[in-house]
C-alpha cells in the first residue's frame, strides 16, 4: 500500500531540503564542510537550495547559478573525496525515501546521482 506522497510542490521541496540539511549537519563524514570549512549563512543558503531543486525537479526559474563552482572553492580549502560525495548522495536518498515516494521522488534520486557523479568526477580528478 502506498502511504507516502510524491514531490509535487515548492512546499514539498522545502520540506525535503530542510530535512536533508538536518541529516547533513549532524553527519560525521560531511557535516563539517557546512559548519567549519564554509561558515554558511543558512538564511541565505537554504532559499538558494530550494530554488535549485525546484528548478531541477519542477522547472522553476529562480535558480541562476552554477552548482559546480562553489564546490571547486570548497575543495581548495579542504579536499573533497569520493567518500564525501557518496555519503552526500546516500543521505539525500535516505531523506527522500523517508518522506516521499513516487515518480518524482525517483527522479530526484536519479538527478542527484547524475550531478553528484559528475561533480565527483570533475573535482576528485582536478
Ligand atoms: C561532498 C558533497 C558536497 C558537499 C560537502 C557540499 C557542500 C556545499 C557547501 C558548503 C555549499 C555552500 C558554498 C558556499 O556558499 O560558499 C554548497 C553549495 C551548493 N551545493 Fe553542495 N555540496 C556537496 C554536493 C553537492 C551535490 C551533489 C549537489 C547537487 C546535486 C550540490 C548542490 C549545491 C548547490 C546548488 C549549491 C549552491 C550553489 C550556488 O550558490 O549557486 N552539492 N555545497
Amino acid at each position: 500500500m502506498k502511504t507516502k506522497k510524491d514531490i509535487k510542490s515548492r512546499e514539498d521541496i522545502e520540506k525535503l531540503v530542510t530535512a536533508f540539511y538536518k541529516s547533513v549537519l549532524k553527519d560525521k563524514t560531511i557535516g563539517y564542510f557546512f559548519t567549519e570549512v564554509v561558515k554558511l549563512d543558512f538564511d541565505k543558503h537554504m532559499p538558494v537550495m530550494f530554488d535549485f531543486w525546484e528548478s531541477v525537479l519542477l522547472g522553476g526559474r529562480n535558480y541562476s547559478g552554477n552548482p559546480m563552482t562553489p564546490h571547486f572553492k570548497i575543495n581548495e580549502k579542504e579536499p573533497l573525496k569520493a567518500a564525501h560525495f557518496d555519503r552526500w548522495l546516500q543521505l539525500w536518498e535516505e531523506t527522500i525515501d523517508y518522506h516521499f515516494e513516487g515518480k518524482k521522488s525517483e527522479e530526484a534520486k536519479t538527478r542527484a546521482g547524475q550531478i553528484a557523479g559528475l561533480m565527483k568526477f570533475k573535482i576528485v580528478n582536478s
